[in-house]
């Protein structure tokens, strides 16, 4: 049984407001200057740690694990209670989910968002019913771009890596595509700090109504 599985902030969902306004809200009241978005737009792909590290460095601020961590936590009380206020799915994702389940395909997350951001925010927009396993960040010991949770999200999906494809926006996707040994797509109108053509990515899409063409070029 094969399984499509997905990247979350950038490709199922435009998260970026919310993820702007989390981040500004702790480093402001931690006495630090706001990142603007077309900033922020480079410094998420490996989770909020390492988003607020990138934040702290755009302040030029040294940073230790421990002050991290605080703001970590900080950043998962505001950033829980307001993920969905502007984030929504992009635009066709939910007809393509629901044509793909419709073909048979078993459907999985797998994003480094915190696992416990992951799931209510799938909830909050109505679309969790659609995966057969959501991996976060902090599932596995390990995050993309290791190929760990990316495979673990397919073996929980009940499937196998033979006929599975990734689907994401940024390096961590196609990368742990590459070291699980699957195909991948990629979206174009995500959040990466390269260009999604300089990604390797098997096949590049602009919109999700151009999904399933993608995905038959390389079955
Ligand atoms: O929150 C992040 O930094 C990344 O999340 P993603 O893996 O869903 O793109
Ligand atoms: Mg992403």
């Amino acid at each position: 049984m094969s399984v499509l599985v997905f990247d979350l902030d950038g490709t199922l969902v435009s998260s970026m407001k919310d993820l702007v306004a989390a981040l500004n809200f702790v480093l402001t009241h931690a006495g630090h200057k706001a990142v603007p978005e077309d900033k922020v737009r480079n410094m998420v792909g490996l989770g909020a740690k390492v988003l607020i590290q990138r934040g702290l460095d755009y302040n030029g601020a040294a940073w230790t694990d421990e002050t991290v961590a605080s703001l970590f936590d900080h950043f998962l009380d505001c950033y829980a209670d307001n993920s969905t206020v502007h984030t929504r799915p992009f635009d066709g994702v939910v007809p393509a989910l629901e044509a793909l389940k419709a073909d048979g395909w078993k459907l999985a997350v797998c994003t480094n968002k915190a696992e416990r951001l992951t799931l209510p925010l799938l909830n909050k927009l109505e679309i969790d019913h659609y995966f057969d396993a959501v991996v976060g960040g902090d599932t596995f010991p390990s995050a993309k771009p290791n190929a760990e949770p990316l495979l673990g999200a397919i073996s929980r999906a009940g499937g196998t890596p033979q006929g599975s494809i990734m689907i994401g926006d940024s390096r961590p996707d196609i990368d742990a595509a590459k070291n699980a040994g699957i195909p991948s797509i990629a979206v174009d109108f995500g959040y990466t700090t390269v260009p999604v053509t300089e990604l390797g990515a098997d096949k590049i899409i602009s919109h999700f109504n151009e999904l399933s063409d993608a995905i038959d070029s390389l079955g």
